[in-house]
């Protein structure tokens, strides 16, 4: 049987790939839940919708298959049944905090009069208090702090698709987040891969669910060919998924090897992907700010041991990493911001490292990241540029906010 997903490689031509419309759920909150939602301004919705359906026309002028996980969710339900939904939304409730209880029953009546698109877009956009038709008299309600507008929080990180899951070789992980924030996101990815017509029972295979306690996300996870991978060591995945999604990786797949790279634990550069990626064969983006003196950094190459226990080499060396791993004689290790401290920090938080490859040497980026982009283009690379000023204000770029579903083998 032939798996609906196919991802050998960062680079591959991009034939399918799942993308987030911005909805309200951007614009849906304040200033002072900025930091908890992980955001770093409020966008404007207009304009931040206009310039993701740009990015999606790019990827479309460019053959590719826009999926739409909001969409597939409500198919997925659609397609499941009632037993089904209502499962969904006891999981959704459970994981928002209300897992039993007078607000529990309010929310699923509300949530539960809704067809499965309104239902869908309803929990990723929030609930407040005031849009539900229920006056909380029990004793835990009326404890909770007054002021607090919401029932259910906004979930305006969704549009970055390419992290509650990551799609590897025939298969995907399903991730456990780091941050409450983005924990629920996952669960949508869920119930499309196990119910979606396009994806149920097609061989799809699950490295690593969503039911961990150790952390994962998808940014940190590049497909490098169809047997190595690298993983972030980061703010987000931590050493122990790693460990456990290259056991899984190994004893299930075609890969044989995981490099593990350690990355600053900040906001700014919360995955890999927002320092370092993969454009074409033998060349990759990388943010100066992650390397140590000549060029020095933390990785671990990870193989196979005996009894399936793990084999782990400690080198400080990326490029020449790389090259051993990837059996290339020379490597092009192109710095974000062309390497002046001042440009490579500025572009890098507005996702200057964040490239997407739809093709090996062909990268969509953010236009705003010009000295980056020039660099790019003079390293022999084709730069198809995309609008960003609204879209950048949640600190992710066109990797960030694209999961690759099915790519060409390189
Ligand atoms: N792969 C990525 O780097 N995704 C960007 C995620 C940004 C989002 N505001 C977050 O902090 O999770």
């Amino acid at each position: 049987m032939t798996s609906p997903i196919h991802v050998t490689s960062e680079i591959g031509k991009l034939k399918t790939v799942l993308l987030k419309r911005p909805g309200r759920e951007i614009e849906n909150f304040t200033p002072d839940m900025m930091p908890r939602l992980l955001f770093d301004d409020i966008p404007y919705l207009p304009i931040a919708q206009k310039e993701h359906d740009y990015f999606a026309d790019t990827l479309r002028d460019n053959g590719v298959e826009v999926l739409y996980l909001e969409k597939l969710a409500a198919e997925a339900l659609d397609a499941a049944g009632d037993e089904v939904r209502d499962a969904f939304l006891e999981q959704m409730l459970t994981e928002s905090g209300y897992a039993a209880g007078t607000i529990h029953d309010a929310l699923k009546e509300y949530l539960g009069s809704m067809n499965n698109q309104d239902m869908v877009n309803k929990i990723m956009e929030g609930i407040r208090k005031n849009e539900v038709d229920f006056v909380p008299t029990d004793l835990v309600s009326a404890a909770e702090t007054e002021n607090y507008e919401f029932y259910m929080d906004p979930m305006p990180n969704l549009y970055f698709t390419r992290d509650p899951s990551a799609c590897i070789g025939e298969g995907l992980s399903i991730n456990h987040m780091t941050f409450p924030a983005r924990q629920r996101e996952s669960l949508f990815n869920e119930i499309v891969i196990k119910y979606h017509p396009r994806f149920a029972n097609q061989g799809v295979h699950v490295w690593r669910d969503r039911n961990h306690d150790t952390r994962i996300e998808g940014g940190d996870e590049l497909v490098l060919n169809d047997h190595v991978m690298a993983i972030g060591v980061s703010q987000r995945t931590s050493a122990d998924a790693i460990q456990d999604i290259a056991k899984s990786l190994f004893k299930e797949g075609h890969f044989d090897t995981v490099i593990a790279i350690k990355i600053p634990h900040n906001h700014a550069m919360m995955h890999l992907d927002t320092v370092f990626t993969m454009i074409n064969y033998d060349q990759f983006t990388v943010h100066p700010g992650i390397l140590g003196e000549g060029g020095h950094i933390d990785t671990w190459t990870i193989t196979p041991g005996q009894n399936g226990e793990l084999n782990l080499d400690h080198r400080t060396d990326l490029k020449q990493v790389l090259k051993d791993a990837l059996k290339l004689d020379d490597l092009d290790l192109i710095p974000t911001g062309n390497g002046d401290p001042i440009i490579a920090g500025r572009e890098q938080w507005n996702d200057g490292s964040n490239t997407l490859a739809i093709a090996p040497g062909v990268v969509v980026t953010y236009n705003r990241n010009y000295v980056s982009n020039d660099l790019l283009r003079k390293h022999g690379l084709k730069v198809l540029e995309v609008i960003s000023s609204e879209l950048s204000r949640g600190r992710g770029g066109p990797r960030c906010m694209s999961c690759p579903i099915v790519r060409e083998d390189i």
